[in-house]
């Protein structure tokens, strides 16, 4: 499948921080990948990378086959920042207009507000948008110039229900027309719903890299929850990756149950409501990010 975007062993610092520490990663054409981490993890650092508003220490980065400084080749990428100023006094068909006018191929402006649900909207002026349709209205101008690959960072911080759920139909219909899309979000509803692969970062590396499914199965963590009854603490238990409390109720992150649950009948420690579930994707992630972190110690 066609690489429109690629790192190869990226790092990038600023001073001594070390935001990205040999970053390898791969957005083939088609693609809609989620770029998962902490505050902090390099997330912004990389989508800067590929859209060539910084450059790597070391290593290399290539988009739609050249380079991210060449502007040609950036012409054929959409951006939308984690921060994004519009001119309070342009309305939102000429700022459409003037975004568009800087590509060869340009989005049919009243279908592209329309997918962001911003149509009925085109004579306002944008100092007298709300906060989410801003936000929506700066998404949109990623796909102005008709786009082959987009990155959207967070796009929907700050956004309500229903104007995320407008936004994420946007991107799913550019997505299923084909397009390309690398997004960072720190709602974890919102990797699960749009994205088919995940990049998982923390402290600047790659933790994971794989479908949303494998993804969990490879970190394959599951909650073991029980009532501990007045029991002030449960006796020594094998593979517990975390300990959580809530009350009376106890919840222990493992990726082997099965042992835990013998280890704890064995113990003869007296427990009630005993339930497994599979953990969220936020879980998995803290775990893996805690278990590197341990590693790495
Ligand atoms: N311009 C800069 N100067 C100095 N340090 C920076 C700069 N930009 C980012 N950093 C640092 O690099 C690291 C990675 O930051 P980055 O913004 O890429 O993380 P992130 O995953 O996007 O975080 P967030 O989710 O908070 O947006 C952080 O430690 C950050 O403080």
């Amino acid at each position: 499948m066609t690489v429109l975007a690629r790192t190869v062993e990226a790092t990038r610092r600023y001073g001594d921080v070390l935001a990205l520490d040999r970053v390898s990663v791969d957005i083939r054409a088609g693609e809609l990948v989620g770029l998962l981490g902490p505050n902090g993890a390099g997330k912004s650092t990389l989508i800067n990378l590929f859209v060539g508003l910084r450059r790597p220490s070391s290593g290399t980065v290539e988009l739609l086959g050249g380079s991210p400084s060449d502007p040609a080749v950036r012409r054929g990428i959409g951006v939308t920042p984690q921060e994004t100023g519009l001119p309070e006094v342009l309305r939102v068909g000429e700022i459409v207009d003037f975004v568009s006018s800087h590509f060869p191929r340009r989005a049919a402006k009243a279908e592209l507000l329309d997918r962001f649900g911003l149509g009925d909207l085109v004579k306002r002026q944008i100092g007298g948008l709300s906060g989410g349709q801003k936000r929506r209205l700066a998404v949109a101008l990623a796909f102005a110039g008709r786009p082959r690959l987009v990155f959207l960072d967070e796009p929907t911080t700050g956004l309500d229900v229903e104007a995320r759920r407008a936004l994420w139909d946007g991107i799913k219909a550019f997505h299923e027309d084909g397009g390309t899309v690398l997004l960072t979000s720190h709602y974890l509803e919102e990797i699960e719903a749009l994205a088919e692969r995940v990049v998982v970062v923390g402290h600047g590396r790659v933790l994971a890299d794989d479908t949303m499914r494998a993804v969990r199965d490879v970190v394959g963590v599951r909650r073991v929850s029980l009532d501990a009854g007045e029991l002030p603490e449960l006796p020594e238990l094998p593979g517990v990756a975390a300990v959580e409390r809530e009350g009376g109720r106890v919840h222990l992150m493992t990726t082997d149950p099965d042992r835990l649950v013998v280890e704890l009948v064995r113990s003869g420690a007296p427990f009630s409501g005993l339930e497994i579930r599979p953990t969220s994707l936020e879980e998995a992630f803290l775990t893996i990010t805690a278990a590197k972190e341990h590693a790495h110690v």
